[in-house]
């Protein structure tokens, strides 16, 4: 009971006593945990301190880094952010103000690359936002960030469109050497000819020919080209001067200057000694009627030697042409032309169908008029021609004369000996452009000109070109109903005959030449395509005679054609191109003598005219004027003629005649 009873009154009495105890111990345990807590945190403290010390100093720390780099990327994701806002307004603004962006990164620096590095320094500032996330405007990596830490400016922004356009600085021509630096050939032919005896490497036979011919001096451009080709063949036909192939001649001199006779005498000289009769040289002329006058002047100068000279430009019937050329007997085919003078059309007809026609012996390939025949390559006639001239025939590999086309140089391909083709082009307006040579295929060529158009730093502009030292130009201002007026007045008041006329189309030439008929009072003309070959070889004879005294032609007259004594040409319609004017008035002034030249302008044409001329070289053409009372007294008659004029067109038209 005693137990009882203290436990009861401990229990009742205790109760306070208890609650307070265990207060007490509640405060003890929370002031204890406080305790820890501060200590706990002045321990973090402390070690955060030590961190930043260290990380201060050495920057290895992880924590102080990953804070200081958790702060700094959410600063720069704000920077970038913004920059990007930024960015976007510029490229918004890209076609105003990437131009100039452009300007000024061009002014420094021309590599396109480096223009866009300016622009992307000036959106992005500086380069370590985008560090290893380089992207370019089209949101494609940059190829050129490796993330090798490289700075953004090696990165490069492409603004597409928007862009000014540049001033593109104009390309100079430079001429190859040899054509910017051609062999000098003297214009003035009167002041500069030299006696036969002093030209070197003509032989006797030829000089007592020429003499015979009535030439006692060689014109400047003989003087020149002659020794040069003879030159050529000094070692004989087969190889040329110190054994190699010989190079190739390309000539530009005046109309009249003789450059006929440049090419005649040292081919027939080099073919004086050759044993068997093959076509060893080949001229080819644009026209029948040049190629007959070339033919004449070849066949001139080897009469009397042995050589035999044979024209193919469809004069004659092909097979007329054929049994010219070649004969078979025994069982053989033998050569009976050693120089062809062919148009190229009937030159190809006799390389495809005439078995006969071989140009393997083939030395000299003469181009007279060189610039139009490179234009109009009638039926690619040059590479037929190379074609032929390499086919190897029959046992032609056992040959030591063996004919290869020439290629790279090797010992090899110099041991045996060689047959070289030299070609020899002539023109009075060569063209200077070295790609339309280059079709040509040119050995090493060497150029002789008269005129010089290089300037001092090498580079070339226009083309020029000589126009023949006794030729005066005048160009007169009309109407076109005034021009057959002025046609009559020049060869009927002032004496201007034999006078050459050009229209630009053989209806013109028609049209002009039966009114000038029907005025009466000349003796005229026409030359054209109207007319038949016959009838135009007739019409040139009769005005080579003297018999006419104008003849009215189309260009098919303008190149070439060699007649003495014509005083005077006029263009009764102006010419087109620089060249066909050159040709045109080249049928005057020539070898050395004086000529005229008239060209009838309209208004509307001068100024273009009168330019096109100076710019080619020419430094005297001037203006001309007639008073319209010198054609007063011509008037009534010439009204009378325009209206039989029209009542004969009229006729020839319902004939199918005009
Ligand atoms: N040495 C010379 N002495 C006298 N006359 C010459 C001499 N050489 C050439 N001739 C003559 O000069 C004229 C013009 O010659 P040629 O026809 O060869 O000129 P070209 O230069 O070929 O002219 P184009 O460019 O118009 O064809 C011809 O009548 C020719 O007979």
């Amino acid at each position: 009971l005693a137990v009882l009873l203290l436990f009861v009154l401990r229990y009742l009495g205790g109760q306070d006593e208890s609650e307070s105890a265990s207060e007490l111990r509640s405060k003890t345990r929370l002031a204890k945990l406080q305790e820890r807590v501060k200590a706990r945190e002045q321990q973090s403290l402390a070690a955060e301190e030590e961190v930043i010390v260290k990380d201060t100093s050495s920057g290895q720390s992880s924590l102080g880094k990953n804070k200081r780099k958790l702060e700094q990327e959410e600063k720069e994701k704000k920077q970038h952010k913004k920059k990007r806002k930024e960015s976007t307004e510029k490229l918004d603004d890209a076609s105003n103000t990437a131009a100039s962006v452009e300007h000024s990164a061009s002014s420094t620096n021309d590599h396109p690359s480096e223009e866009s590095n300016v622009a992307v320094q000036e959106t992005k500032g500086d380069g370590r936002e985008t560090e290893g996330n380089q992207k370019t405007a089209n949101g494609h990596p940059d190829p050129s960030n490796t993330g090798s830490g490289k700075s953004s400016s090696d990165t490069s922004f492409h603004f597409l469109g928007g862009f000014e356009n540049k001033t593109v600085q104009n390309v100079q021509r430079v001429l190859p050497k040899w054509l910017a630096e051609p062999d000098a050939i003297k214009r003035d032919i009167k002041s500069n000819l030299v006696p036969l005896s002093e030209v070197p490497g003509i032989c006797s036979r030829l000089q007592k020919k020429l003499e015979a011919n009535g030439i006692q001096n060689l014109f400047p451009v003989q003087v020149e080209v002659i020794p040069a080709i003879l030159e050529t063949v000094n070692s004989g036909l087969l190889i040329g001067r110190g054994g190699y192939r010989p190079r190739d001649i390309c000539v530009s001199a005046p109309t009249g200057s003789g450059k006929t006779l440049a090419f005649v005498i040292p081919v027939i000289q080099a073919l004086l000694t050759r044993v068997v009769c093959e076509v060893r040289a080949l001229a080819v002329l644009p026209t029948k009627e040049l190629a007959q006058q070339v033919y004449k002047v070849f066949y001139s100068y080897a009469e009397g030697t042995g050589l035999k000279v044979v024209m193919v430009a469809g004069q004659k019937p092909f097979a007329a042409e054929q049994v010219a050329l070649s004969e078979t007997r025994g069982g053989m085919c033998r050569s009976l032309a050693d120089i062809v003078v062919a148009t190229p059309g009937r030159l190809v007809d006799h390389i495809n169908k005439n078995d006969n026609f071989s140009l393997q012996h083939l030395r000299f390939l003469i181009i007279d008029e060189a610039d139009r025949m490179i234009d109009s390559m009638h039926q690619a006639w040059l590479s037929q021609v190379t074609k032929a001239v390499y086919k190897s025939g029959s046992g032609s590999d056992m040959s030591i004369f063996r004919r290869v086309e020439p290629g790279p140089i090797t010992v090899a391909s110099l041991s045996p000996p060689q047959m070289p083709l030299q070609k020899l082009l002539f023109s009075a307006t060569l063209t200077q452009n070295p790609e339309k040579l280059q079709q040509l295929g040119l050995h090493q060529p060497r150029l002789f000109s008269s005129t010089h158009t290089s300037t001092q730093d090498g580079t070339h502009t226009e083309e020029k070109f000589n126009f023949p030292q006794g030729l005066t130009e005048y160009y007169i201002c009309c109407t076109q109903s005034k021009k057959p007026l002025l046609l009559l007045h020049f060869l009927l008041q002032l004496k201007f005959k034999p006078a050459l006329c050009f229209t630009n189309s053989r209806e013109a030439a028609h049209r002009l030449f039966l009114l000038v008929k029907l005025y009466g009072g000349v003796e005229v003309a026409e030359f054209s395509s109207r007319l038949s070959p016959n009838e135009r070889q007739k019409a040139l004879k009769r005005f080579e005679q003297g018999k006419i005294e104008l003849l009215i032609s189309t260009d098919a007259a303008a190149r070439g054609i060699d007649v003495k004594g014509v005083k005077c040409v006029i263009n009764y319609d102006a010419p087109q191109y620089i060249r066909t004017y050159i040709h045109r008035v080249g049928r005057t002034a020539r070898a050395g003598k004086a000529g005229v030249a008239f060209t009838f302008l309209l208004g509307v044409q001068v100024k273009n005219f009168v330019q096109m001329v100076l710019n080619a070289g020419s430094t005297g053409l001037q203006k001309q004027t007639i008073k319209p009372e010198n054609l007063k007294g011509m008037e009534s008659r010439y009204e009378e003629a325009l209206d039989k004029l029209g009542k004969a067109i009229k006729e020839e038209k319902s004939q199918n005649r005009f």
